[in-house]
C-alpha cells in the first residue's frame, strides 16, 4: 500500500429551515496521513481529539474497519497521524468527518474501490442523516433527502456570492442531546409551513436573493425554536449580526454555534465588531469548500 494523506471539510447542517437535510461545507479540516507498518499506530497531533488508550477505541478505527469488514476485507495494520482544526460537538459535523474519514480510510487500505452514492449510504446510515456527511463528501451546499428505503437523493449546488461568518462558543452541545428537545411530530400545517419556507430558501438562493435567503433561514419551525434556549446568546448575536447587514443568522448543526451568511466582501470588518461584544465566542470568517473529501498519494 502506497501512503496516502486524505482531508475532510467540517460542515454545518440545517442552515435554518433544512432539517436533516441540508449541508454546507466550511474550510475547516480533519486531515489524515497514512502508511503500511508491523502494527496498528495512531498519532492524533492536535489537542482537541479525543483522547484513547488503545487503537481498536478509536471511532475513525472503528468506521474503517467496520467498513473493511461489510466488503468482506480485513484492514491492514498502518501509521496514521491525525490532525483537525474542527471543534467537537460544537455543531461543525466533528463526527460526520470522522466518519468519511474512516470510510475513504477502508476505501483506499482495501481498494474497495467505492463510488461517492456508496460512501454517502455508507456514511449516512453510520450518522443517521445524510446533511453533514454529504457536505463533507462532496463539497459545496447539498441537499438532500433520506428516503424510506434508505437510499439517499442529493442535488449540490456551487454558486453561492456571501461571506460566512460562525460563531462558536467553548461549550460542547452533543447532537443526540440537541435532538433529545425536538418533538417527534408535527402537525400538517406547521409540517406545510415548515417545508414551504424551506422551498423558498432554497429557490432564493438559487436567485442569488440573499435578503430573501436570509428572512427565511431565519423563519425555521423544525427545530430552532426548540434550541434556542440551550444557546446562552442566540437572541443577541441574531440581533446584533442583523444590525450589522447579515442576511440571516441561524444555528449551526444542533448547535451551540451559530452562523451568518452576510453580502459579499463585508465579513472581515464586521467580524471584528462582533468580536468585541461576543468575547466568549471564537468568531471566524469560513469560506465554503466546494470539493469535499480529498485523497493525496503524492506525499513526499
Ligand atoms: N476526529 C475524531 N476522532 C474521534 N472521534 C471523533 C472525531 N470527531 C468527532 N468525534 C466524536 O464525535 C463526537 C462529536 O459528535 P457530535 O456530538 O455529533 O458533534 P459534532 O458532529 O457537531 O461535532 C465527539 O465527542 C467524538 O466522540
Ligand atoms: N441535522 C442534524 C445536524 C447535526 O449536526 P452536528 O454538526 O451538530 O452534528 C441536527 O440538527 O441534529
Amino acid at each position: 500500500m502506497k501512503p496516502f494523506s486524505l482531508s475532510v471539510p467540517a460542515s454545518s447542517a440545517n442552515i435554518g429551515p433544512g432539517f436533516d437535510s441540508l449541508g454546507l461545507a466550511v474550510d475547516l479540516y480533519l486531515t489524515l496521513t497514512v502508511s503500511a507498518n508491523n502494527t496498528w499506530g495512531i498519532d492524533q497531533q492536535s489537542e482537541m481529539l479525543p483522547a484513547f488508550n488503545n487503537y481498536k477505541e478509536h471511532f475513525i478505527y472503528q468506521v474503517a474497519n467496520q467498513t473493511a469488514a461489510l466488503y468482506g476485507k480485513e484492514l491492514p495494520a498502518c501509521y496514521m497521524t491525525i490532525n483537525s482544526a474542527i471543534p467537537l460537538a460544537r455543531g461543525l459535523g466533528s463526527s460526520a468527518s470522522a466518519i468519511v474519514a474512516g470510510i475513504e480510510l477502508a476505501n483506499q487500505c482495501c481498494q474497495l474501490g467505492l463510488s461517492s452514492t456508496e460512501k454517502l449510504q455508507l456514511a449516512t446510515e453510520r450518522e443517521g442523516h445524510p446533511d453533514n456527511v454529504a457536505a463533507a463528501l462532496l463539497g459545496g451546499l447539498v441537499v438532500t433527502a433520506y428516503n424510506d428505503d434508505k437510499s439517499i437523493d442529493v442535488c449540490k449546488i456551487n454558486q453561492l456570492n456571501i461571506d460566512i461568518l460562525v460563531f462558536i462558543p467553548q461549550e460542547e452541545l452533543k447532537t443526540d442531546v440537541s435532538r433529545q428537545v425536538l418533538p417527534e411530530v408535527y402537525s400538517r400545517s406547521q409540517a406545510a409551513k415548515a417545508g414551504s419556507i424551506g422551498n423558498v430558501f432554497i429557490a432564493a438562493l438559487m436567485n442569488e436573493n440573499y435578503e430573501l435567503a436570509g428572512k427565511m433561514m431565519e423563519k425555521d419551525i423544525f427545530h430552532e425554536p426548540f434550541r434556542a434556549k440551550l444557546i446562552a446568546k442566540y437572541d443577541a448575536i441574531k440581533r446584533m449580526a442583523k444590525e450589522l447587514g447579515a442576511y440571516g443568522t441561524v444555528i449551526s448543526g444542533a448547535g451551540p454555534t451559530m452562523l451568518s451568511f452576510f453580502p459579499k466582501g463585508t465579513g472581515a470588518a464586521i467580524k471584528q465588531k462582533l468580536q468585541n461584544t461576543f468575547s466568549s465566542y471564537h468568531i471566524q470568517q469560513r469560506e465554503i469548500d466546494f470539493t469535499g473529501v480529498r485523497v493525496e498519494t503524492k506525499l513526499v
